[in-house]
C-alpha cells in the first residue's frame, strides 16, 4: 500500500483518488475550500463535476496541505494550470525528497512559458512524472477502458508510476519524451475550442474533422520546434487526446467553444461550464509560443484573435478558410 495525496477534488482529482483506492492505496484528497471538503464529507459525491459517483469512506479529506503532502509516497497535481506554481510553493516545505510528483493537469504558464511540470521542476527538487492522454473523468469514473501515458525524464519513475495507477480498464504506457507528451496534453484544448465553435456554428463532421488533421499537425510542427519527438504526437497524448476532447459530450473545452459559437460571451461560457476550460489561458501562452518560434499555426491563432481580439466569429472562420492556397503538409 502507497500513500499518496492528491491535490485537487474536481473531477480528475477524484477519478483518480477513485482509482487509486479501489488498488488499496492510501489517499487523501486536497480541497480547495472548507465548502468543498464540507460537501464531499456530507454527500460522498462531488455533485458540480462528478454526479452520481459515490466515494467510498476510506478516501480522506483535508483542506491542510501538510495533511495531504507529508510522508507521502506519491502527490498527484490535479488543480488547474493557474494553480500549479502556488500549489507547488505552498506544498515544498512538506515534500520529502522521495516524493513522485505526479502531473495530470494540463495547460502552459503564461509568464514564463512553461510547461506544467518545468512549472514543478522549478519550485520543488522533486522527481515529477506527467500522466496525460485520452482520459475524461466521467468515464474512468465509470470503469470504461481507457488508455494514457507516464512520462518522465526519470524512467524509473514512468514505470513506478505506470505500475501505480494502471488497472484491467486504465492501461498505463510510458513515453520518455515529456515535453512532446506535455504540449499535445495542453494545446489540444485550444483545438477543441475550435471544435466546438464549429459545432455552435451548426457545421458538421467535415469541419470537426478538418479541425482535428489540421490541428494535430500545428500541434506536432510547435511540440518539434520546441524538441518533442513527431511520434508522439501520433499517439494517445497527441491525436488521441485531441479525438477525445474535440469530439466528446464531456469535454469542458469543447462545450465552451460551442457555447461561443451559439452566442455566448466568453465569461458567459465559462461560467455556464462550471469547470476549468483550460483552452482558454492556454490560447495566450500557445500564441506566444507561436511567435517565439516563429510557426504557422492557423487555427490557433484563429482561436486567438475570436476570444482576445474580439474578432467575429465569421471572419475568424472566412480569414481561416481563405488564407493562401497550399500543399498539405504535416510538419
Ligand atoms: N476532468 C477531466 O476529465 C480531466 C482529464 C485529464 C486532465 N484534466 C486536467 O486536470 C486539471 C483539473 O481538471 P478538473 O476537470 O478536475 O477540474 P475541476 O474544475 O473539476 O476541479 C478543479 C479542482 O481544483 C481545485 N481548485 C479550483 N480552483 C483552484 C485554485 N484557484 N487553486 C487551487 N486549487 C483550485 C478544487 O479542488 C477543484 O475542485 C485540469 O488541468 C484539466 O485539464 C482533467
Ligand atoms: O475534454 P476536456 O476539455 O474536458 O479535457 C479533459 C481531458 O483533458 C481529456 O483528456
Amino acid at each position: 500500500m502507497q500513500k499518496i495525496g492528491v491535490l485537487g477534488a474536481g473531477s480528475w482529482g477524484l477519478a483518480l483518488s477513485l482509482l487509486l483506492n479501489e488498488k488499496g492505496h492510501d489517499v487523501t484528497v486536497w480541497c480547495y475550500d472548507q465548502k468543498e471538503k464540507d460537501d464531499l464529507l456530507t454527500y460522498r459525491e462531488n455533485k458540480r463535476c462528478l454526479p452520481g459517483i459515490k466515494i467510498p469512506l476510506e478516501i480522506h479529506f483535508s483542506t491542510d496541505y501538510e495533511e495531504c503532502v507529508e510522508g507521502k509516497d506519491v502527490v498527484v497535481m490535479a488543480v488547474p494550470s493557474k494553480a500549479i506554481r502556488t500549489t507547488s510553493e505552498a506544498i515544498m516545505p512538506y515534500l520529502e525528497k522521495e516524493t513522485v510528483i505526479v502531473n495530470v493537469s494540463k495547460g502552459i504558464e503564461f509568464e514564463t512559458l512553461y510547461t506544467l511540470s518545468q512549472v514543478i521542476e522549478s519550485v520543488v527538487p522533486n522527481k515529477v512524472v506527467v500522466l496525460s492522454g485520452p482520459s475524461h473523468a466521467e468515464e474512468v469514473a465509470r470503469h470504461m477502458p481507457t488508455a494514457v501515458v507516464a512520462s518522465s525524464e526519470c524512467m524509473v519513475s514512468a514505470e513506478y508510476i505506470q505500475d501505480l495507477f494502471i488497472t484491467e480498464y486504465f492501461r498505463v504506457y510510458t513515453n520518455p519524451d515529456i515535453i512532446g507528451v506535455e504540449l499535445g496534453g495542453a494545446l489540444k484544448n485550444v483545438i477543441a475550442l475550435a471544435s466546438g465553435v464549429a459545432e455552435g456554428l451548426g457545421y458538421g463532421d467535415n469541419s470537426k474533422a478538418a479541425l482535428i488533421t489540421r490541428g494535430i499537425a500545428e500541434i506536432a510542427r510547435l511540440g518539434v520546434a520546441m524538441g518533442g519527438n513527431p511520434n508522439t504526437f501520433g499517439g494517445l497524448t497527441g491525436i488521441g487526446d485531441l479525438i477525445v476532447t474535440c469530439m466528446s459530450g464531456h469535454s469542458r473545452n469543447r462545450r465552451c467553444g460551442e457555447l461561443i459559437g451559439q452566442g455566448y460571451t466568453l465569461d458567459e461560457a465559462i461560467k455556464k461550464v462550471n469547470m476549468v476550460v483550460e483552452g482558454v489561458p492556454t490560447t495566450k501562452g500557445a500564441y506566444a509560443l507561436m511567435k517565439k518560434h516563429n510557426i504557422e499555426m492557423p487555427i490557433i491563432t484563429a482561436i486567438y484573435e475570436g476570444l482576445f481580439e474580439n474578432a467575429p466569429v465569421d471572419e475568424v472562420v472566412t480569414k481561416l478558410m481563405c488564407r493562401d492556397k497550399k500543399m498539405e503538409s504535416f510538419d
